[in-house]
């Protein structure tokens, strides 16, 4: 059975964010993510999760300085003190939360990277997702990396599939796992179905959305409901995280989501 988790950076924006975990929970999502917590005390946000009976599935570390243009620090050479304190950090969110996985976005290459920067920053990240699948396996939780579409975010360091496999064998820890993000997938490569089976021993968690405006999943090239069955035949037990913008209004918008439990009246 597919389980369907809400983004909550996205999703629900008519409402204030503590408002939307009861209104996820009320249009049939089971669970919640969002991308970073830290603006809320962990235990006001447990709370929510607990009223509103749904599961944290996924959040991101500290990503450095988003307003900033950072977009993680998991890659960034002179950057480590401060990635080994957003592991410490995150994982602090995650126990409070009891969140089975976090997402360590890599952050950015410099625009005129040269092969040696490139280097830096591979054997970087390596070395940075070691020590984080290394803090997370102690409290039995798993550290996601995520190939990001260079169309939305310029730069970003992990972008394809192969390369993140790469990264993961590199590393070769049983909870370094692969975010697929079906969405970027498709942006940068295509081939989703063989993608999906190729990579399926990997992931650790789905996110979907249309291509290419990042709007409801039946809106675009991309036919989810053929993925999604694909998807459990291949036996995924894990969550497909919805993180796409609602065209119109969140509630209209799920009319997608109905065979999986969504609904879309008030
Ligand atoms: O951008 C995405 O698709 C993500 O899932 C990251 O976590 C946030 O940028
Ligand atoms: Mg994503």
């Amino acid at each position: 059975m597919i389980r369907l988790a809400a983004n909550l950076t996205m999703l629900f924006t008519e409402h204030g964010f503590l408002d939307r975990f009861a209104a996820a929970a009320d249009a049939g999502f089971r669970g919640v993510e969002y991308l970073f917590p830290y603006d809320h005390d962990p235990q006001v946000l447990a709370s929510s999760l607990r009223e509103a009976g749904v599961e944290q599935v996924l959040f991101n570390l500290p990503p450095g300085d988003w307003e900033a243009g950072e977009r993680g620090l998991a890659s960034l050479p002179g950057r480590e003190a401060e990635f080994r304190d957003a592991v410490i950090e995150a994982l602090r969110y995650a126990e409070a939360l009891d969140c089975p996985r976090v997402h360590a976005m890599a952050g950015l290459l410099p625009v005129d990277a040269d092969a040696y920067t490139r280097a830096h920053h591979q054997a970087t990240y390596v070395a940075n997702l070691r020590f984080a699948a290394g803090e997370a396996a102690k409290a039995g939780r798993q550290v996601l990396i995520e190939p990001i579409n260079t169309r939305d975010m310029p730069g970003y360091f992990l972008s394809r599939q192969a390369q993140a496999m790469a990264v993961l064998e590199a590393v070769g820890a049983d909870n370094l796992r692969l975010q697929f993000d079906l969405y970027h997938c498709q942006v940068m490569e295509g081939d989703l179905t063989r993608h999906l089976e190729r990579q399926f021993p990997a992931i650790g968690h789905i996110q979907i959305a249309g291509v290419p405006q990042r709007h409801e999943p039946d809106v675009g090239e991309v036919h989810y409901p053929a993925l999604l069955s694909r998807l459990e035949a291949l036996g995924y037990d894990g969550w497909v995280g919805c993180e796409y913008r609602p065209a119109a209004g969140t509630r209209q918008g799920l009319g997608w989501g109905r065979a999986h439990g969504l609904t879309t009246d008030h």
